[in-house]
């Protein structure tokens, strides 16, 4: 996929984790535990299946991501990658509903047909990784 002027990269990454309170503890030690660096509690969010753990680093922002229920998207990632791994990117879109028009036209696929609010309130929507060079894209409207 190739952002065009109705895109922009948001920089966020969403890394899945098998240890999500060890991953917290390791990137501590390693200092973003340093003024300006944010790190979260885990926060629940049954609706994806998901807990997550945001990370802002100033310039950068990260998700670390846990399965949360039984059916979590991110199961299959992590029985594939048992040390778990970078598992998405977002880009931020001004228009979500759009965009994904414009990218149906590319022949890019999005995971479902719903727009949901992601975990900052916004609308999102996942693509196909197979139609994005391998990596799985969530757009987020600005
Ligand atoms: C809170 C929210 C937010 O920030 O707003 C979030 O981040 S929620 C973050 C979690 N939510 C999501 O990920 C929602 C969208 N994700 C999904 O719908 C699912 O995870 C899929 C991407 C469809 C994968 O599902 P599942 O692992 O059950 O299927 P599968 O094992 O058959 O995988 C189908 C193919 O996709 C590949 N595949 C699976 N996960 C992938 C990933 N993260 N990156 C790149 N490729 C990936 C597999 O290797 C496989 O390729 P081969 O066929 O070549 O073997």
């Amino acid at each position: 996929m190739r952002p065009d002027q109705d895109m922009e990269s948001k920089e966020t990454a969403g890394l899945a984790l098998e240890l999500l309170e060890q991953s917290v503890v390791d990137l501590k030690s390693v200092g973003t535990d340093r003024p300006g660096i944010e790190v979260s509690e885990a926060v629940p969010l049954p609706e994806h299946g998901v807990s997550v753990v945001f990370v802002n680093l100033g310039n950068t922002k990260m998700e670390l991501l846990h399965p949360l229920g039984s059916d979590s998207p991110i199961t299959g990632f992590l029985q594939k990658n048992k040390a778990g791994g970078m598992h998405h990117i977002c880009i931020e879109v001004d228009n979500i509903n759009a965009a994904v028009t414009d990218l149906k036209k590319k022949k890019i696929r999005s995971l479902s047909d719903e727009i949901k609010i992601g975990a900052h309130g916004k609308p999102v929507i996942f693509l196909h990784p197979k139609d994005c060079g391998g990596v799985l894209v969530e757009l987020e409207q600005a």
